[in-house]
């Protein structure tokens, strides 16, 4: 649906609110990420952000409130999951849903080609520029020496990278990332702010995460939600030096 909103904002959630059997998840929440940008979202556990998530990509229906995409051209709580995938929204949840049976490179193959069916997928003969965006997104998530290695045998780490691979198959204009770097070792986490950094420098991203080294590592704007709605905005040092959010999060 058109929405014919005035905005500069790619993602622009306006008042949104969520109620669970009375229990209000989302708070007349609001905020906005700029074409380009890369932002990460914190808060402590219930204070919204999955739900946020949900919102985005269709999967809830806000009680009140519109939530505007691509310069306000849309209306995303008027659309369903499959059409807002369609505009450009890629999700990447928690736990990696790799094709574990498959190597690396038909599980990006899969992607490239979601609108078939598995096994005609891989029957089909591979086009050139399919083989060239596959060459290009293993050397983007650092799995190129891994190509024909079975997925189910990558560690956690290389399994979060592919799938984040197989989101940027379907090239979306913003994508999602739930909580990448749960689970990783150190040296895995910093590798994965080095990729979405990389990633960012031509899609926007948004990021969910509690791990505090990784968002400063990102570098880049943080909003802090508590209780559904936005405690805090700012660079890294603003929001983590802030009383309330010292209070209700990092100084627990
Ligand atoms: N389907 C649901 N039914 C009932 N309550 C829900 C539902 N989904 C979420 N909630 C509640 O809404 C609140 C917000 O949950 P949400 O998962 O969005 O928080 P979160 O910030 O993502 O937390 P976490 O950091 O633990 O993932 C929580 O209190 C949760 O229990």
């Amino acid at each position: 649906m058109d929405a014919n909103k005035t905005t500069s904002a790619l993602l622009y959630l306006d008042g949104i609110s969520v109620s669970f059997d009375g229990f209000k998840a989302l708070n007349e929440l609001s905020f906005m990420v700029e074409p380009g940008e890369m932002r990460a979202i914190i808060g402590p556990n219930g204070a919204g952000k999955t739900t946020m998530m949900d919102v985005v990509t269709g999967k809830t229906r806000p009680d009140t409130g519109d939530v505007y995409f691509g310069q306000g051209a849309y209306d995303l709580s008027k659309l369903d999951e499959t059409e807002i995938a369609e505009l450009g929204i890629g999700r990447k949840f928690q736990k990696p849903t790799v094709f574990e049976m498959h190597t690396v490179e038909d599980n990006l193959l899969l992607a490239l080609k979601n609108d078939r069916g598995v096994r005609a997928t891989l029957l089909w003969s591979t086009s050139a520029p399919q083989e060239k965006r596959i060459d290009e997104i293993l050397d983007t998530i650092r799995l190129k020496h891994l190509r024909s290695r079975v997925a189910g045998s990558l560690s956690h780490g290389q399994k979060q990278w592919l799938e984040i691979g197989m989101l940027l198959a379907q090239e979306p204009k913003l994508l999602l990332v739930d909580e990448p770097v749960a689970g990783m070792t150190d040296a895995e986490t910093m590798q994965t702010a080095l990729l979405l950094k990389e990633i960012n420098q031509t899609k926007t991203v948004v990021v969910v995460e509690h791990d505090m080294a990784f968002v400063r590592e990102l570098g880049v704007k943080v909003t802090c939600l508590h209780e559904g709605s936005v405690l805090a905005e700012g660079t890294i040092d603003q929001v983590s030096t802030n009383d309330r959010v010292v209070e209700v999060y990092l100084g627990r």
